[in-house]
């Protein structure tokens, strides 16, 4: 356990209730079911809150959101943070603007990511709702979203995100096949805000898919 650094106290109950205030909305929406998702906020630029590993988002308390460093170790906490919190460290560490990540299970984002063929993207071109993305002004922009192969091995496959984030530092997040949707923004409202315009964007590309077969 590290606890060599300080962190601002204020700054940290901050950063929680808007995790807690995520959690409750995005289990209320169904897109964090059981004990699934994570979710993280910028404390300052060496430390992030982000969930304790197992806890039920929509009942998220303060003593659900500990402290780690941005290479993932827990900061002044005996819990154990989230088995995925090294991918949530590579996004603050290659996008120092990054105040807040998110990460979904919802249904959608789980059935297209396997409907998506190995090896492809899944492109969102001609959609208004694009523009929910910062950098993407036009329902004209192409934005190719990486589906990653799931496993449990979390140090490879942040390995692999953290290489997609250092080639495409604009892109506002990825699939994980069969698993579900992470995205970031400067603030957690941002990130909220792609949230929402991901689960938008990927009924839409499910019910293209419905008409077109
Ligand atoms: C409840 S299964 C989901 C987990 O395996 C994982 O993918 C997840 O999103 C939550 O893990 P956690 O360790 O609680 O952050
Ligand atoms: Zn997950």
């Amino acid at each position: 356990m590290t606890d060599l650094s300080r962190f601002d106290v204020t700054r940290y109950a901050a950063a929680a209730q808007s995790i807690i205030d995520a959690g409750r909305l995005l289990y209320g929406q169904g897109w964090s079911p059981a004990t699934s998702s994570n979710y993280s906020a910028r404390i300052d630029a060496e430390h992030l809150a982000i969930t304790v590993s197992g806890r039920h988002k929509g009942r998220l308390r303060q003593e659900d959101v500990m402290v780690v460093d941005l290479d993932g170790n827990p900061v002044q906490s005996h819990c154990r943070s989230s088995a995925e919190t090294l991918l949530h460290t590579v996004v603050y560490r290659q996008l120092p603007t990054v105040g807040a990540v998110l990460h979904t299970h919802s249904v959608k984002a789980t059935v297209l990511s396997r409907l998506i063929p190995a090896g492809q993207a899944l492109t969102l071109q001609g959609y208004e709702l694009q523009k929910a993305f910062p950098g993407y002004d036009s329902h004209d922009c192409s934005l190719d979203i990486p589906v990653f192969d799931n496993t449990q091995e979390i140090p490879a496959l942040a390995a692999e995100t953290e290489a997609w984030l250092a080639r495409n530092p604009g892109q506002p997040g990825y699939l994980i096949r069969g698993h579900g949707l992470y995205t970031w923004g400067d603030t957690m409202d941002d990130c909220l805000r792609h949230v929402e315009a991901f689960e938008f964007l990927l009924e839409c590309e499910l019910e293209m898919m419905r008409v077109l077969r």
